[in-house]
């Protein structure tokens, strides 16, 4: 059922079972599994309308090329003081299916280790092997079939999936585009030739090496795939589930005794703030509405959206809670705090070679044609992401004496945020020693490298030290003038910036190989070969150009609260009954990785937890039959895949 925005006044029941607030991954994937039983009632908000999945979202080619700030909450952060002290500009996707919408569709999942350093944070139930069947189910897999993609003389790219690692019957597409630039084959040769080797499978488990990288694209159209429309548009017409669009909730309502009383929770007697419902609006003066659960609010509002929602409605640290004049219901020093990202920095070494067709190409007439190519028969160029190309050095492989680089951890924790309490700065300790043997291993990367055709090499570091912030500034979700400080507070710790200065000293090599030197690479000022071999001169060039990979996470944690965190491994909110996060904030210790492919594993996961926690047993794990993985039938293009060539 479709509430949407211009709707005069709101069809609603009083009361839902679940009420799910943001229809991004997390609210999608929960809102569709706990909808599969008829008789539980789940009502989703959502600040953001559908979208009319107009070309520019949805063709792969377009990815970064268009502007749609329609669908977005831009964040402005504080001055980066550690980078060349201007703020950066951070977006959320702010309509159905959140930031899948607009995002850069790269689908990786991490190492295996990275999954299990959350166990060992202390979140039993969440290591690699707890979460791949959620992977699993979540996903149909397409690989790259195609024989003209096989490897040609001098090129070894292949595809080739651990099988029984992929999905192929979940609800999000996952695929190859049937159109690869030449000088991709240039960049996986250059890159073997610096000893990192391709990997078949980059989302097997083992995630470091060099290949074509999967993204959230259907197979057969060579489109978007995303949370709407994989997670919601299949089920929007179960009586059973609502969703009102164009609506923001502005506060969680809850009871003030301690749990002791008649449910609406599952756990009668556990103590807690008892959680009642939403308040949600459509503006600062429209009419409120509250509306009640009977069981559980599902929070998933994003990373930066979902800690500012508890710390509004009095779940928060104490000291900001009452300097913005809120009650403080639950002192959670961890809401808002261990904020992660990758920094990234994206310097193009643009190809000067006669004939090497780019993306940048597709101007006019050319246009046209690859416009009109898609359309009539969904291949081309526009079937090609920005990203198609990866590498994930582990960080021996580029870095000579890795274990002495690594002796640069300090145990410092003079660099974190000054609100850090002794909780967040146990649970800090923890995560250095997670991060520090991460970064030991051979499976799992220092960084990701992302290639484009026309030259750019994108360097972000997979495994920080750095922690920044989110917090409310006004009690108002509308209020514009004073909207949350976001201050990721990139490189407070500088093992961050050497990785990344480590990365752009390897772009140096790379260029320099034969195969991308037959591409006659012109760096962009900053990052010529005189400018990478002076660390000054880079290190410079490096601190303005670096910005966010928009892979924010750990905002609100799962960690024990004595580590500063916000939810239990079951991810119920601290302190509460009937109040859950499930989005990206909830991730403890960012994976090196894209993070869409984790939240959607992790929002299955909790969908399982939630239905089992309130006796919803049926076609909870083990994995239903229906998506149960089969093997892959040998996927048989109706297109061939295209070669590169030139477009007039
Ligand atoms: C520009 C961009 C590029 C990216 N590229 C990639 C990529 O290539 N690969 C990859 O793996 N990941 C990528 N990501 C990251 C990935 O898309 C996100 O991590 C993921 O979507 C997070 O899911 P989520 O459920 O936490 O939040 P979201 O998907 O962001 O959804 C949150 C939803 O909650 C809504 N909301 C917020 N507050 C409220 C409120 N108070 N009331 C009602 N609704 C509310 C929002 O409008 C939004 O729709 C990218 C992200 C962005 C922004």
């Amino acid at each position: 059922i479709l509430i949407q925005t211009d709707t005069p006044s709101l069809p609603l029941a009083d009361r839902y079972d679940y009420v799910v607030v943001g229809a991004g991954i997390g609210g999608l994937v929960v809102a569709n599994r706990l909808s599969e039983n008829p008789s539980v009632s789940v009502l989703v908000i959502e600040a953001g309308d559908l979208d009319d999945q107009a070309e520019d979202v949805t063709v792969p080619g377009n990815v970064g090329e268009e502007d749609p700030h329609r669908y977005e909450w831009v964040v402005t952060t504080g001055a980066q003081e550690f980078l060349d002290n201007t703020p950066r500009s951070f977006t959320q996707g702010k309509v159905v299916g959140g930031s899948t919408i607009t995002n850069g569709l790269c689908w990786t999942r991490g190492s295996t280790a990275d999954y299990d350093a959350w166990v060992n944070l202390g979140n039993p139930g969440w290591g690699w092997a707890d979460l791949l069947p959620y992977f699993v189910k979540s996903e149909t897999y397409t690989a790259q079939h195609d024989a003209s993609l096989e490897p040609t003389a001098g090129a070894s790219q292949r595809t080739d999936p651990v099988v029984s690692k992929h999905g192929y019957q979940g609800p999000i597409e996952v695929g190859f585009p049937r159109y690869i630039y030449n000088q991709t084959y240039n960049f996986l040769d250059g890159i073997q030739e610096l000893g990192i080797p391709i990997n078949d499978d980059l989302n097997s488990g083992y995630a470091t090496g060099a290949n074509l990288i999967p993204s959230s694209i259907t197979a057969e159209n060579q489109s978007r795939a995303d949370a709407r429309t994989s997670y919601l548009d299949p089920v929007l017409s179960r009586p059973n589930l609502a969703l009102v669009t164009g609506h923001t909730v502005t506060r969680i309502l809850h009871r003030g005794d301690n749990g002791t009383a008649p449910n609406p929770g599952p756990k009668v007697g556990v103590p807690g703030r008892i959680i009642t419902g939403v308040e949600f609006a459509a503006n600062s003066t429209s009419q409120r509405y509250n509306v009640s659960c009977r069981r559980e609010v599902i929070l998933a509002a994003g990373a930066i959206l979902s800690p500012v929602l508890l710390q509004i409605s009095g779940f928060g640290p104490a000291d900001l809670l009452t300097s913005l004049g809120v009650e403080v219901a639950v002192d959670l020093p961890g809401v808002g705090s261990n904020l992660q990202d990758h920094p990234m920095l994206q310097p193009v070494y643009a190809f000067d070679a006669p004939d090497v067709f780019t993306a940048w190409d597709i101007v006019g007439r050319t246009r046209d044609a690859v416009r009109e190519e898609y359309l009539a028969n969904r291949i081309g160029p526009w079937t090609a992401p920005m990203v198609n190309t990866v590498a994930f050095p582990a960080l021996e492989w580029v870095q000579d004496d890795a274990p002495q680089f690594l002796t640069r951890i300090s145990n410092a924790t003079s660099h974190l945020p000054p609100t850090y309490d002794a909780t967040l700065l146990a649970g800090y300790t923890a995560q250095q020693t997670e991060l520090t043997a991460l970064l030991s291993r051979t499976d799992t990367p220092a960084y990701e490298l992302m290639s484009t055709s026309w030259g750019q090499l994108a360097v972000s570091a997979m495994h920080t030290f750095s922690r920044g912030t989110v917090q409310a500034r006004s009690v108002s979700v509308f209020d514009k003038d004073n909207p949350p400080l976001v201050d990721p507070r990139f490189c407070s710790h500088h093992f961050d910036c050497d990785v990344l200065l480590a990365a752009l000293e390897l772009n140096d090599r790379l260029i320099a190989t034969a195969p991308m030197a037959a591409l006659q690479p012109v760096p962009q000022a900053g990052f010529a070969p005189a400018d990478a071999r002076n660390r000054t001169a880079l290190d410079e060039a490096m601190r303005a150009l670096i910005r966010t990979e928009f892979h924010l996470s750990g905002s609100c944690s799962m960690l024990p609260r004595d580590l500063g965190g916000v939810v239990d491994p079951a991810l119920r909110v601290y302190g509460t009954r009937g109040l859950r996060v499930v989005d990206a904030s909830v991730l403890p210790l960012v994976p090196g990785a894209h993070i869409q492919a984790p939240v959607y594993a992790v929002a299955e996961k909790a969908a399982d937890i939630i239905r089992l926690d309130n006796g919803d047993v049926a076609g909870v794990h083990p994995l239903p039959k229906e998506v149960r993985p089969t093997p892959p039938h040998c996927a048989h293009h109706a297109h061939r895949a295209h070669r590169a060539h030139r477009y007039w």
